[in-house]
């Protein structure tokens, strides 16, 4: 198994989005830890092993964090960051599309698989309207929310979710004081150094997403010098 848990630094790559040849290679050499291949609209099979087989040649480590039973790729991967959204009142995103999956598919090699539990508090994001996750709970919400997931479920990761949009450093920071073996993960709108470098005194590791698509390389890289 890959030493995921030392990551400081993800790049979340979409396979809907386009990136051009000269794009992947300076994401590449960028610093990043790790490559995750994610998305939650529009993710197939297909684009998945696209996606892959364009970055695969840097040697990067790379995982893919499916959003859907019906769009997992399992070879040329080194993990498989399965999440579980925990501020849904609809089950099927906590434990439901997992059963199913388990159902369907009898080989899944779980060495490779990583469970991550999701706080998901931008109401906007794509994530949160699929999963009707309940995005406006105070702080305290917020934290009880991470230590279930940390010391009763013992997920390997607490995973707070602002995608498209910059969180609330407040909030993460409460998080991190009440972890004990979870890794924190942040990600939303981390598009620069200072962003990069704020939530990551209180996250163990930083993803980002967006920003590469938006601002492109050169933002990605320093976001990446700005954890390491
Ligand atoms: C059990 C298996 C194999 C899959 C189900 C996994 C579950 C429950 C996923 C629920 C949450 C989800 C859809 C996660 C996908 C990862 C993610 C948060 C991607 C970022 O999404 P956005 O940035 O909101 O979406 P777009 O980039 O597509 O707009
Ligand atoms: O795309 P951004 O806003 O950087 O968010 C990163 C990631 O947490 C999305 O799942
Ligand atoms: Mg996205």
């Amino acid at each position: 198994m890959i030493d995921w848990k030392n990551w400081r630094h993800i790049t979340k790559l979409d396979p809907d989005k386009i990136l051009r040849p000269g794009d992947i290679e300076d994401i590449a050499t960028s610093g990043t830890d790790a490559l995750m291949l994610s998305g939650t609209l529009n993710i197939t099979e297909e684009n998945l092993t696209l996606l892959r087989e364009q970055v695969k040649e840097y040697g990067v480590p790379m995982v893919v964090e499916p959003a859907d039973p019906s769009a997992v790729l399992y070879e040329g991967i080194q993990g498989l960051f399965v999440p579980s959204v925990l501020n849904t009142p609809d089950i099927t995103w906590v434990v439901g599309k997992h059963q199913y999956w388990v159902k369907k598919k009898h080989n899944i090699d779980w060495d490779i698989v990583v469970p991550e539990a999701y706080i998901v508090l931008n109401p906007d994001s794509s994530v949160a309207k699929v999963t009707k996750a309940l995005c406006n709970i105070p702080v305290e919400e917020v934290v009880a929310y991470a230590t279930v997931a940390d010391r009763y479920f013992k997920f390997p990761v607490v995973y707070i979710e602002y995608s498209g949009t910059y969180g609330n450093p407040d909030i993460v920071k409460a998080v991190s004081e009440v972890m004990e073996n979870s890794v924190l993960y942040y990600g939303g709108g981390i598009n620069c150094g200072e962003k990069a470098a704020e939530m990551g005194q209180f996250a163990d590791t930083i993803v980002v997403g967006n920003a590469v698509y938006d601002e492109g390389a050169k933002a990605l890289i320093e976001t990446v010098k700005a954890v390491k």
